[in-house]
Order: C-alpha cells, then sequence, then structure tokens
C-alpha cells in the first residue's frame, strides 16, 4: 500500500517533487520561505507519498476547472440555492469517479484524502457525498450479500442515501430511541412507526431534500411483544422517480443551522411503513419467519455495540476532518501573520506581526497540534482498516473484538480532542488576523462554523469522552490483581508498569533537556495512571457513601473521569508521533523541525495539566513550570523561521483556500482589494436611496401619546 503514515522516507528527488508541487508565487512571504531550515515540497512527499498527492492534485484541478465548482466573490446564495448548488456539485463528484472502487480497496486511505480534499473546498458537497457514498454503504456493508443490489444503486446514485438515528427527543442516548419496527409475520414485514412527534428522526444529513433510502435505527418488536433492542434497518423514504414521500412518510427540512448550510438535514415520521423482512441489517440479530428472534452475539451489551459499531469510522473521519479545518485556519492565519506589519522598533520600521512573541505562542501550539494530529488520524484510521477487513471476513475471536474496543475507546476521544482544538483554533485564528479576519470573503467565520458540529455530531464530545475513561477504568481489575495483560494496538500497555510510572518525577533541569518530547511524553504517562489511580479512589468513595453506580459515576467525571480520557488521548497521540519522529529512517533534513514540533505539541498540550502534576507531585518547586513556559517559547521561537513553509506543505492551492488573505503570494492587500472590487454592485447605490433622499422621517411621530 502506497502512501501510509508509517511511510518514513521521503521518496524521489528535487526534480520529482517539483514535478508533484508547482513552485509558490513570489511576494512578501518569500523573505520566510527562504529562511525556512527545510524544503516543504520534501515534506509534503513524506506526509502523503507521491500516490496521495497525485490524487490531489486530480481533485484539486478538476474543481478549479469546473465551472459548477466556479468561486463567485461577494455572492449571497440563498439556502434553497446552496442547497441546490451543494446537490448539483456532489452529483458532479459521482461524473468525476475520482476513486473506482478497486483503487478504494487497494488503499483506503484516498477515500478518506479524498473527503478531505472536496471539504477543503467546501463541507457541505463533502459531507452530501459522504453521508451517500461512505456512512449509508458502510451501514450496510456487514450484511452485504444480500445488499449488493442497494450499493450498486447508490454506486450510481439511482438511490441517495441517509443515516437516521438521532430523533428529536434523544441523540446521544441511543438506547432511548423510540421508533419501532414490529414484525408481522403474517406478511412477512416490518412495520415502522414514530410513536409521537418527539419520536421523529430528527437532524439526519441528506434527509432533507434529496435522500430516497435511510439506514434507519429503531427498537425491534417480535410478535410475543418483545424489545430486542436498537437495530437498523433500510426504510425507503422518498420515491426515487419524483422525490415525494412514500405511502405512510413525512419527511421534511430542519430549518437553517449555524453553519454546513448545503446540506440538507431533515426529519422523518413514519406511520405504519412496511418494509420487507430481509431489510434489516443483521448486523446484531434477525429474526425467523416464524418471528423468533435470533442473534449469534449471545450477550445483550455486545449486540448493543455490534449495532453502533459503524460509528466509528465516522469519529476517527471527523477527527480528521477537524484537523483539516486546523490546517486551512492555520494556512490563513500564518501567511497573514508573515505578511501583516504592524509597529517596530524605529519609527520606520515596521515588522510582520508574526515576529511577536506573543503571535507566535497563539498560533505555533496548533501549528504543532495540526501536525501530530494528522499522523494520529491517519494512523487510526489505518487501524480502523484493519479492524474492518475483519468485520468482512467475519472473523469472531478474541484480538478482533478487542481491537474493536480499543478502537472505539481512542475515537471516542479523538474526535473530542480534535474538533475542540480546531475550534479553539479557528477562533485564535480569526482574532490573530484582527479586522480582516472577522471579513467572511477570508473564510475563518466560514470553518470556524462548519466546524462547530465536529464537537457534536456522531455523539457529543462530553458524552463520548466517558466511554474512552470507561475503557480505562475497565483495566483497573487486572492492575489490581496484577494479572498481565495488553491491548492489540498497544495503546494501553503502559498501564502493565503502573505502579512503578506512580513513582517517576519530574527530572529535566535545563529549557534544553526539554526540547525534546520525551520529557513531555513521560509526564503524560504519569499523568495518566495518577488520573486513573485518583477517579478509581474517587469512585470507590462515592460507592462507600451509598451511591447508585449510575450516581457514583456521574459525580466522578469532572477533574477524574473526563480528565483521564483527555490526558490518555492526549498521551496517545503524542506517543505515537513521538515514535514517527524519532525514527531513524526521517529523512536529516526534515528531523529536527519534526521534533520541535513534537515537543512543543507535548510540552503546550501538557501545560494544561500543569496544575495536576504539582497536586499529584510530580512536579514540585518552580523549576519544572517554568521550564515548561521557557520550553514552550523556545520552541516558538525556533519554529519561526519555518512556519510559512510548514503551513505550504498543507495549504491546498489558492483556489480552494478561498482566502484573499491566505494566499501563497502574501499579497494580502492587493488579494483582498481586488476581491472585494470584484464583489456585486460594491460601487452601487443602494436600490432603496429614495429612502433617505426623498421620505424623510417625520420625527417623533410614532411616540407614544399616552
Ligand atoms: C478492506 C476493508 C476496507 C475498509 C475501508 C474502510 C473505508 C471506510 C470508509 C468509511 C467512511 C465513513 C465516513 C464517515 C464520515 C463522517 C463524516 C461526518 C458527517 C456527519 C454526519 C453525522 C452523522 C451522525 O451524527 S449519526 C448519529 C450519531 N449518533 C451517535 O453517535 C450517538 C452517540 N451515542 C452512542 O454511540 C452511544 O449511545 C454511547 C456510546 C454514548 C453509549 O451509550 P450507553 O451509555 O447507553 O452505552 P454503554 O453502556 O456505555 O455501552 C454499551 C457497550 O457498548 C460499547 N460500545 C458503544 N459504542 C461502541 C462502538 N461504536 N464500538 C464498539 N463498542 C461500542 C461500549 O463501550 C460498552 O461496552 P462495555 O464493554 O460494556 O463497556
Ligand atoms: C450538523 C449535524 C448533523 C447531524 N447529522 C446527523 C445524521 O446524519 N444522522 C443522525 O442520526 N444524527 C445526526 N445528527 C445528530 C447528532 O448525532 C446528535 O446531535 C448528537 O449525537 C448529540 O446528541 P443530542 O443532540 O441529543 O445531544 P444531547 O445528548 O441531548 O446532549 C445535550 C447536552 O447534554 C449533555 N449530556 C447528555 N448526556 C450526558 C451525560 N450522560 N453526562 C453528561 N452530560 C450529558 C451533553 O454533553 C450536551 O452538552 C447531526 C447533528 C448535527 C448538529
Amino acid at each position: 500500500m502506497a502512501s501510509t503514515p508509517n511511510q518514513k522516507e521521503a521518496t524521489g528527488n528535487q526534480n520529482s517533487w517539483d514535478s508533484l508541487l508547482p513552485d509558490l508565487p513570489k511576494g512578501p512571504l518569500c523573505r520566510y520561505r527562504k529562511k525556512a531550515s527545510f524544503n516543504w515540497k520534501e515534506m509534503a512527499v513524506l506526509l502523503d507519498g507521491e500516490d496521495i498527492i497525485q490524487l490531489k492534485n486530480r481533485i484539486f484541478s478538476a474543481l478549479e476547472s469546473d465551472p459548477l465548482f466556479a468561486r463567485h466573490p461577494g455572492e449571497d446564495l440563498c439556502r434553497e440555492k446552496y442547497q441546490e448548488l451543494t446537490f448539483l456539485r456532489c452529483k458532479r463528484l459521482f461524473e468525476y469517479d475520482f476513486l473506482p472502487p478497486q483503487e478504494i480497496i487497494e488503499n483506503p486511505l484516498k477515500f478518506f484524502n479524498m473527503v478531505l480534499c472536496i471539504g477543503m473546498y467546501d463541507w457541505s458537497p463533502s459531507l452530501q457525498f459522504v453521508i451517500h457514498s461512505g456512512i449509508f454503504p458502510g451501514a450496510i456493508m456487514s450484511a452485504y450479500k444480500r445488499f449488493a443490489h442497494v450499493l450498486k444503486q447508490a454506486s450510481r446514485m439511482e438511490i441517495f442515501g441517509c443515516f437516521a438515528l438521532t430523533e428529536l427527543s434523544h441523540g446521544t442516548n441511543t438506547k432511548a430511541i423510540r421508533t419501532t419496527a414490529t414484525f408481522d409475520r403474517n406478511t412477512q414485514e416490518f412495520i415502522i412507526n414514530t410513536p409521537d412527534f418527539e419520536a421523529a428522526k430528527f437532524w439526519v444529513g441528506n434527509m432533507g431534500k434529496h435522500a430516497t433510502h435511510a439506514v434507519l435505527y429503531a427498537q425491534l418488536y417480535t410478535p410475543d411483544g418483545q424489545c430486542q433492542g436498537l437495530h437498523s434497518f433500510l426504510v425507503q423514504i422518498r420515491d426515487t422517480k419524483t422525490l415525494l414521500p412514500m405511502p405512510g412518510v413525512m419527511v421534511g427540512d430542519i430549518g437553517k443551522k449555524i453553519g454546513q448550510n448545503g446540506l440538507d438535514n431533515g426529519f422523518a415520521m413514519f406511520h405504519n411503513v412496511r418494509i420487507p423482512k430481509e431489510n434489516i441489517l443483521n448486523i446484531a440479530g434477525d429474526v425467523t419467519a416464524e418471528g423468533k428472534y435470533s442473534s449469534s452475539v449471545k450477550d445483550v451489551k455486545e449486540r448493543f455495540s455490534a449495532a453502533l459499531g459503524t460509528l466509528s469510522s465516522g469519529r476517527i473521519m471527523i477527527t480528521a476532518i477537524s484537523t483539516t479545518n486546523l490546517k486551512l485556519a492555520l494556512a490563513i492565519a500564518i501567511r497573514f501573520s508573515a505578511a501583516r506589519r504592524q509597529f517596530g522598533p524605529t519609527e520606520d520600521e515596521e515588522i510582520p506581526v508574526l515576529e511577536y512573541q506573543t503571535q507566535q505562542w497563539r498560533l505555533f501550539p496548533y501549528l504543532a497540534a495540526a501536525y501530530a494530529l494528522d499522523y494520529f488520524s491517519k494512523s487510526l484510521f489505518e487501524n480502523y482498516v484493519e479492524f474492518s477487513a475483519g468485520v468482512l471476513t467475519q472473523q469472531r475471536n478474541q484480538r478482533q473484538a478487542d481491537l474493536g474496543r480499543e478502537i472505539h475507546a481512542l475515537s471516542a476521544a479523538s474526535k473530542p480532542l480534535a474538533s475542540w482544538t480546531a475550534q479553539q483554533a479557528a477562533q485564535e485564528c480569526r482574532e490573530a488576523c484582527g479586522g480582516h479576519g472577522y471579513l467572511a470573503m477570508n473564510r475563518l467565520g466560514e470553518i470556524r462554523n462548519d466546524n462547530d458540529p465536529n464537537c457534536t455530531y456522531e455523539g457529543d464530545n462530553n458524552v463520548l469522552l466517558q466511554q474512552t475513561s470507561n475503557y480505562l477504568m475497565s483495566w483497573m481489575n487486572c492492575i489490581r490483581d496484577k494479572a498481565p495483560f495488553e491491548s492489540p494496538l498497544g495503546t494501553i500497555n503502559i498501564l502493565q508498569d503502573y505502579y512503578h510510572i506512580l513513582g517517576w518525577r519530574f527530572t529535566a533541569t535545563s529549557v534544553e533537556d526539554c526540547m525534546d518530547s520525551s520529557v513531555p511524553l513521560a509526564a503524560y504517562k504519569w499523568l495518566v495512571c495518577y488520573l486513573l489511580r485518583e477517579s478509581d479512589l474517587k469512585l470507590g468513595k462515592k460507592k462507600q457513601a451509598g451511591l447508585s453506580d449510575f450516581e457514583a459515576k456521574n459525580n466522578c467525571q469532572v477533574y477524574y473521569y473526563r480528565s483521564l480520557a483527555i490526558a490518555f488521548i492526549e498521551q496517545t497521540v503524542l506517543q505515537r508521533y513521538h515514535d514517527y519522529t524519532h525514527d531513524p529512517s526521517i529523512p536529516p533534513a526534515l528531523q529536527p523541525v519534526l521534533k520541535n514540533l513534537c515537543a512543543l505539541y507535548g510540552l503546550w498540550s501538557l501545560s494544561k495539566h500543569l496544575a495536576v502534576l504539582y497536586q499529584g507531585g510530580y512536579a514540585s518547586g518552580e523549576q519544572p513550570g517554568r521550564l515548561i513556559q521557557n520550553a514552550i517559547l523556545e520552541l516558538c521561537y525556533r519554529l519561526k523561521d519555518d512556519a510559512v513553509a510548514l503551513v505550504d506543505v498543507f495549504a491546498p492551492p489558492d483556489f480552494i483556500l478561498n482566502s484573499p488573505i491566505g494566499k501563497a503570494s502574501g499579497e494580502l492587500y492587493k488579494n483582498m482589494w481586488g476581491e472585494i472590487l470584484q464583489g456585486d454592485k460594491v460601487l452601487n447605490r443602494p436600490s432603496w436611496w429614495a429612502e433617505f433622499c426623498i421620505n424623510k422621517p417625520v420625527k417623533g411621530r410614532l411616540k407614544s401619546r399616552l
């Protein structure tokens, strides 16, 4: 498989890099580009590999030359028009057929990258496309023999898919979903019903206007009146020839959102809608012709996790989507900061705002996070591909089950980490660009608003973190019993040394010591063990005080379970990135800057836990806190001359980035001015000019006379 995150060596030479990646235009940013310690093209080839770069080029240039994707400066589309355009663009993606199935099978990372490339242009068509051709088929794949024809129809866009789990009154709490699917053995059908409007399916992407078929989650009832729990079904909701609702279905659009308004999120209610028996997606269980429930998974909890297993792929993808937003925002803010000059040491010399310590400290840790999270999301996706291969080949061994649990625990925390990081970064980048950051044409508002739901969909971040902390707590018995244990990906193996690690202390004595990521990594290992111990003690105390399991766990979240899950995922991201950046096969010209990024990511993330490091005795006295702070500032300073080249590595072409202040030339004023003047009716007299010039207000006419 080409272009994996495990690829360690940049292939080729200057000529081959030049043929893959064109030179960037000359301009004010050259000053920084010349000072960079590395060749940005070599770095791009190392991180993505030639194959993925070629795919990206193919997609970007197709979009740029297609009038349907043309950018219209100053245009303000109404929602209806934006939804229509999004659908036309999504349809056009089928015509391009960027990735035939064989290419995806050979390298699934290409699918992952395709979604991100289209998203860099605009998330609405990208998400519409991925819901239909990723989430919808992904959810029915496990029953694929039965549904081969549906997958074929979906691949030709003869039908259009959505994924309908959430209801008006329940989202994260999936056990409380109330839509019912009752088996009728006389007709061999399921009857789908929505008990009342609060159980209407709600928020469902593609359902508002276009979807003809839904993967629908409902409580399965057998003829004996027993509820067999949450199952998924394939249900037709609109006629494929007319797009009118099917009999018994009421379906509509939920209205304007804070972002992603090209995408049609919808609601639906079902009244005695009959679907054939075969339309159950028999991942967790099935019913016989006589109406008896059968499942190869005997444990109810395991059945529940099997029914929700498909959500992990979405959470990994959202980790990458958020990281992509992080990159877009940083590309704009860092290029702006390198070109924008304000104040200076003398009256006649103004310096780029990137030279200011505060600007570096506000932006560079996010730059480091973008590199670390990018590596992590790709590597987790590869883990997921391995897991999926096991599901498709129906492997039912212990390793496969353990791998599913571990990936669930990782993705349930990496989605919160990445989406929150991008959310905070988008705001910081907006402010880092001053007033110009607030101008819609510069795109930071769109990035911030389109990123926002990443914190909520596919499970609310705060609730998902509980899944990760539950997973970590589940190892406490093994730890106490000193029983041997390990996980398939090895992410919890540090807990084997739990007692030993709890005795570790901060030992660095100079800023130079802290320049390597091994320092924050050791601190993180201690932090995870410490928070695990404290969470366990706290839970024990709550239970002893007579609280039920439910209450006890709820009262251990803040400062304990929640912090534990966050520390664990940060440690895991850092560990993977540390291993990658320290691999001897990384080209020597690239290794120093990558190591600086890794150390900065580790120290900056760790600095948010300083209070706990002191509280638990890992750090004491003035020195540790001071050293960490000074090391962060030193690393920011060391990265200053590399920052522009580091964003050149991941910034898409100007047309895709679509931000005058973020263009590669750095000619921010020319670019902004040009765009403003291209706007429709910029210089026109307003159509309501007479309201000022002729119809003068009669002052006080409407004043109350009571
Ligand atoms: C060769 C092979 C090639 C393969 C190629 C692969 C290519 C793949 C491409 C796929 C592409 C996919 C693209 C996706 C793109 C995404 C873009 C985003 C677009 C936005 C769309 C938005 C869509 C939605 O929002 S849909 C609605 C989503 N809703 C949710 O996520 C609901 C969240 N809630 C829950 O998941 C649960 O209710 C939860 C987790 C909160 C649990 O609640 P509860 O407290 O009731 O249960 P527990 O007791 O905690 O759990 C019981 C048990 O189950 C385990 N479990 C739960 N979930 C999972 C899981 N996903 N996997 C595994 N196990 C799970 C849980 O851990 C418990 O286990 P224990 O062992 O008992 O602890
Ligand atoms: C843009 C967008 C697109 C979406 N697309 C789809 C789609 O295609 N298909 C689909 O099925 N769904 C979709 N959804 C729905 C989405 O999956 C849910 O909104 C999400 O799972 C969160 O559920 P909720 O809205 O019910 O939040 P709730 O669970 O009601 O959460 C509300 C608040 O309560 C808190 N909370 C809840 N439970 C707990 C707890 N146990 N402990 C502590 N705090 C708690 C949460 O942290 C949150 O702050 C979409 C949502 C959005 C915003």
